[in-house]
């Protein structure tokens, strides 16, 4: 390719990890990364802005072709921490959710634990701005990211949608891979490979990087997401997109 590769990530505190060998890397003299939230490098993506990013899987269907480029994701194998249903009231008394405007996936899943796992009748309302202090009596709200390890702190009920996809299907989750729109050169997959294992490899680097007091970053890290796109994540992913169709 002769011109740079455009790269988008996601903003969120997940992504740090995956990120932080990318500064100072032989890979940026091959690259221009741009980050945002999940829905919006989704479209990016599909409109062909950027040539490679930290997409939703559940866009996968949306793409006219599609190439999983990297051996790390924004996955779960139990509890992620910052993907959940928040509620003043229990799950069978809840009337109402938000969806997250911000999220492609976790809408996704939402939907799909609502009618086939939890079989829940409630109404489902999409959002295009702030919705979190609309979270009060019977109206739930679907969070994810940084904003959901803030509403940890708010909601009484807490639905993690990783923990309830385990339970359902037996098999771990993944929300976000690095997925290209089009065939890229061999080279810059395997340095693009090389950075993104750096902060992988080095989460006490990646924690004292990014001061946070809301939720322990290492739990997080180490805990919650986990990054290795593996044979079984691979599975769940496939098992989610097969429910989609
Ligand atoms: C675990 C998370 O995964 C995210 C969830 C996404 C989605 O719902 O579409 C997309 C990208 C990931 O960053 C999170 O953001 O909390």
């Amino acid at each position: 390719m002769e011109r740079k590769v455009k790269v988008a990530a996601v903003s969120y505190l997940n992504t740090k990890p995956l990120l932080f060998g990318f500064r100072d890397h032989p890979v940026m003299k091959m690259m221009d990364l741009s980050v945002d939230y999940p829905a919006k490098i989704a479209q990016q993506l599909i409109d062909g802005e950027v040539d490679v990013a930290l997409v939703p899987v559940a866009i996968i269907p949306k793409m006219k072709e599609y190439h999983i480029i990297a051996d790390f994701c924004i996955g779960a194998d139990g509890p992620v921490a910052s993907v959940c249903l928040f509620s003043e009231v229990p799950l069978h008394e809840i009337k109402r959710i938000y969806l997250d405007y911000q999220s492609r996936t976790s809408v996704a899943l939402l939907k799909l634990l609502v009618r086939d796992y939890w079989k829940l009748s409630v109404e489902l309302i999409e959002t295009t701005d702030d919705y979190q202090d609309k979270i009060k009596g019977t109206d739930a709200g679907l969070v994810i990211g940084d904003r959901a390890l803030e509403q940890r702190k708010v909601s009484p009920y807490i639905y993690d949608l990783a923990e309830n996809w385990v339970r359902f299907t037996s098999l771990p989750f993944v929300f976000a891979a690095w997925i290209s729109n089009k065939p890229l050169p061999v080279a810059f997959i395997q340095e693009f490979n090389n950075a993104s294992s750096i902060g992988i490899n080095n989460i006490p680097g990646v924690v004292a990087e990014n001061p946070y007091s809301v939720y322990d970053l290492t739990t997080y890290y180490t805990q919650n997401i986990s990054y290795p796109l593996t044979p079984a994540k691979r599975q769940g992913m496939q098992q989610f997109l097969s429910y989609l169709r």
